[in-house]
């Protein structure tokens, strides 16, 4: 094996489409030193991986979501490491609720750097049964939340200077595809907005980018698809597993570091090569 070789004595392939490593072992320790990040939906999941990441890259963290008991165990978890975590209840489809969640941060931290839009809610259904209600349920948090903390906390990024806002989005957005109508519609708006909200505020420092996650194997998901991901899905996905929360961390921080400084309104699908067409026809 040559020296330009991807693999090292003892070591697994290292830039193929391998498991992703800790975020430690792939940016500064001090990345985010000083910096707040809000994460919504923080206390589960994709969020709480990544809530955990900036805390281990020196951030102080503020987790938010409608349930204290999903949010208090990631605060001890951070707390424990030596970092500095905060946490406040909000339900992300109500603007009064979420203008008071970001006052709060504010208070408690002094500002807020960088937002993480990834409270999201979905469930399976055939269109015709999807009910005004479920609609507003999942567009509620999905596209009303997501702009309601873009809002919200970017007139705070506008007053202070800039920051990096990042939304999960969903590779449903690119295309329909059966049982996902709120969903997808859902996630194509926030793309869409997130896109307005580059070209707008990037005159305020303020830089805004969709991450599309494929199939990340978390208890929400596995809910929202009935209780059990099927695995032909697999037969979709070129990397032939699920994606982890850990394989959406690396994104997220580098979109919202200064590596990312030219970096704005881009779509950057995590999943394991979903989206390709899998036949040639
Ligand atoms: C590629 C993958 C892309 C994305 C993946 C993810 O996002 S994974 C992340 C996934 N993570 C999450 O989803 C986590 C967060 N999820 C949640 O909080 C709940 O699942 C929620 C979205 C239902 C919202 O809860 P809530 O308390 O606000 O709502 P509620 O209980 O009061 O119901 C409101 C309406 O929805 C209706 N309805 C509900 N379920 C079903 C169903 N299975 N079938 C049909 N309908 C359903 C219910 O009947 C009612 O309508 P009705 O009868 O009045 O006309
Ligand atoms: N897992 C996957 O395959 C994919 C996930 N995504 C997206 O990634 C993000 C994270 O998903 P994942 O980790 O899988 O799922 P989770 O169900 O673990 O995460 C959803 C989070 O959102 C919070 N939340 C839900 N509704 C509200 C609300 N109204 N107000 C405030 N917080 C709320 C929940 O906390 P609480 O219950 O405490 O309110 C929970 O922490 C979501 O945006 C999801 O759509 C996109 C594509 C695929």
């Amino acid at each position: 094996m040559g020296s330009n070789s991807v693999r090292r004595e003892g070591d697994s392939l290292m830039v193929g489409l391998g498991e992703t490593p800790p975020s430690t072992d792939l940016f500064a320790e001090d990345l985010f030193a000083d910096r707040v990040v809000l994460v919504t939906g923080g206390g589960t999941g994709i969020g709480k991986a990544v809530a955990l990441a900036f805390a281990d890259h020196g951030a102080d963290v503020a987790v938010v979501s409608r349930n204290m008991d999903h949010l208090t165990p990631v605060v001890e978890e951070i707390e424990s490491r030596g970092g500095r975590a905060y946490a406040t209840t909000v339900d992300v489809r109500e603007y009064e609720s979420v203008d008071t969640m970001t006052e709060t941060v504010v208070e408690e931290f002094g500002g807020i750097d960088v937002l993480v839009n990834n409270a999201g809610a979905n469930f399976l259904t055939p269109t015709e049964l999807l009910t005004p209600n479920g609609w507003r349920a999942v567009v509620g948090t999905i596209l009303d939340g997501t702009a309601y903390c873009t809002l919200s906390v970017g007139e705070h990024m506008i007053e202070n200077d800039g920051g990096a806002i990042v939304s999960m989005g969903a590779t449903n957005s690119v295309q329909g595809a059966p049982y996902h109508a709120h969903s997808g519609a859902g996630k194509a708006g926030v793309h869409n907005l997130m896109q307005t909200v580059a070209s707008e505020w990037a005159v305020h420092d303020i830089r805004a980018n969709t991450i599309a996650p494929g199939i990340i194997e978390t208890e929400g998901v596995t809910e929202a698809a009935g209780g059990e991901l099927p695995e032909e899905i697999l037969q979709d996905i070129p990397a032939e597993r699920f994606g982890t929360p850990a394989d959406c961390v690396p994104t997220v921080l580098f979109l919202t570091s200064p590596a990312a400084a030219y970096v704005t309104g881009g779509y950057f699908a995590v999943d394991g090569g979903q989206l390709l067409a899998s036949s040639p026809f």
